[in-house]
């Protein structure tokens, strides 16, 4: 049965101009976390090193007034040598899924006409996932939304954990502007030591010395992911717990803990569910299999080493 997007909930927000970042999308009233906000259906999806003329093609074939949507949006100034259609095209699309029909699993960009008005921010409210089953891009709400709050997506994920000048620089050469979202508006020095800190936490986890026991090391990496769930509070970023909620999962297995390691997995369930929708496969397949195990009486443990924080 074909699939049926959701209309876009145009009683929950809507366009309009945003100081220093064009067109943008506001809040109408305060939004629940986990909202679906927009299934957007792409216009076409196209691999990389196309040409202008191969995104011309693609559009020409399309209604005048899709046509005519696509020439509205807007193009970088990065983006102005590409040609006014690639320009358009790579200033707007989003990564959506890859290319299983002729064979390569090439990564596919997908241009999306309403969700190209989202801005970006260092702070994101909503969360994207490509639906490749439905054929659908879905937008849903990161945390709550108050009324009159902007509703932004991350252009980039991995810079959300640089620092302001590094994100700018960053977005300044991948998408050809100066961000202007709150969290780089002005300078922090605070907010950047903590993005420092979740950078180590979460791209650079420590290693074992060779002076540590095993739970020396595992206490002091276990102390480092309670921080950084702290850290990720205050920044705001609802991105990346999952994966820090998984570690501290590991982490229990590895010690053990097989109590503590089921209520890390549930946690990192939950998060995958909120940045990712409710299926990611690999958290739902191990807490399946944590699960089964907990139900066997001898597995239970004694000891509640690393309880949640
Ligand atoms: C995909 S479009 C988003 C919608 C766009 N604002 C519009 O008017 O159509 C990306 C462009 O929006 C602007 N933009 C998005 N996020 C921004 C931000 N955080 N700060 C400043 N400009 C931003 C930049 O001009 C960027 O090239």
């Amino acid at each position: 049965m074909p699939y049926h997007p959701i209309a876009p909930r145009f009683d929950l927000f809507q366009g309009c101009e945003i100081p220093g970042a064009g067109f943008g999308y506001v809040a109408l009233q305060d939004i629940p976390k986990g909202t679906i906000l927009l299934e957007d259906t792409p216009i076409f999806r196209l691999p990389e090193g196309i040409t202008n003329e191969v995104v011309r093609n693609h559009l020409i074939r399309l209604p005048p007034t899709v046509q005519q949507q696509f020439m509205d949006l807007c193009i970088g100034y990065q983006y102005l040598n590409d040609g006014e259609y690639l320009g358009r095209f790579r200033a707007n699309a989003l990564p959506c899924g890859y290319d299983n029909v002729d064979g390569t699993g090439r990564k596919l960009a997908g241009l999306l006409l309403l969700a190209a008005r989202f801005n970006h921010s260092c702070v994101p409210n909503v969360t994207f996932k490509w639906d490749s089953q439905a054929g659908v891009m879905r937008f849903c709400a990161l945390s709550a939304i108050s009324r009159a709050q902007e509703l932004c997506i991350a252009y980039d994920v991995s810079s959300l954990l640089f620092t302001r000048d590094a994100r700018r620089a960053r977005l300044q050469g991948s998408s050809g502007f100066l961000c202007h979202c709150p969290a780089c508006i002005i300078e922090n020095r605070d907010s950047d030591d903590r993005r420092v800190a979740l950078y180590k936490a979460i791209v650079q986890p420590p290693q074992r010395s060779p002076r540590e026991t095993q739970i020396e090391f595992l206490s002091r990496r276990y102390a480092q992911i309670c921080t950084a769930l702290t850290l990720l509070r205050m920044e705001g970023l609802s991105h990346f717990r999952e994966t820090l909620y998984f570690d501290g999962y590991k982490l229990c297995e590895e010690a053990g803990d097989r109590n503590n390691a089921m209520l890390w997995l549930a946690q990192a369930s939950a998060a995958a569910a909120t940045v990712g929708g409710p299926h990611n496969a690999e958290v739902t397949r191990r807490l399946q299999r944590a699960n089964a195990e907990l139900e066997a009486p001898n597995q239970r443990p004694q000891i509640l080493r690393f309880p949640l924080p």
